[in-house]
């Protein structure tokens, strides 16, 4: 039977970043620990400080005990939604740069045409001066 799963993107994850409402996400699971965060043995800040972010290298580099993982299974709350960016703003800016870009480019281009234009200019001349004088 197909369980139904909530999605959340990785910025409504890190909105919850709190003591009393703390979100995590692990290994593209998100995590409610807002009632667990005065009982975990490592402390609040920990879990704190890895909100916002992917805390899968943070978790598992605390050496976390099977006891632990089957334990984090009752807080989890959805799956992270991956098929948005993980920071929205980033992703508007650098293709605002992209065509910021291409338009300096174009610009550029227009200005500076003669330059090829006159190299070619020059090269066509002095090889008809080259065979006119081997004549
Ligand atoms: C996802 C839910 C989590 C659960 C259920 C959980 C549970 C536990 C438990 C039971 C322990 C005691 C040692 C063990 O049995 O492994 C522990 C220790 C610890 N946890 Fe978590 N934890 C969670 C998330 C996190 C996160 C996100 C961090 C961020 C870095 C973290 C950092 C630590 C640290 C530093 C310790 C102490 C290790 C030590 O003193 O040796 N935990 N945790």
């Amino acid at each position: 039977m197909p369980t139904l799963t909530k999605l959340y993107t990785m910025q409504e994850a890190s909105q919850h970043n709190t003591k009393d409402d703390c979100w995590v996400v692990i290994d593209g699971k998100v995590y409610d620990l807002s009632s667990y965060l005065d009982e975990h043995p490592g402390g609040d800040d920990v879990v704190l400080v890895a909100t916002g972010k992917d805390a899968t290298d943070d978790f598992e580099d605390a050496g976390h005990s099977e006891s632990a993982k089957e334990l984090m299974q009752s807080f989890c709350i959805g799956e992270l939604d991956t098929s948005s960016p993980i920071i929205p703003e980033l992703e508007i800016s650098s293709k605002k740069e992209a065509t910021e870009y291409s338009q300096k480019l174009m610009d550029l281009t227009k200005q500076y045409w003669t330059v090829p234009a006159a190299i070619v200019g020059i090269s066509v001349v002095v090889g008809f001066l080259y065979m006119y004088k081997k004549k």
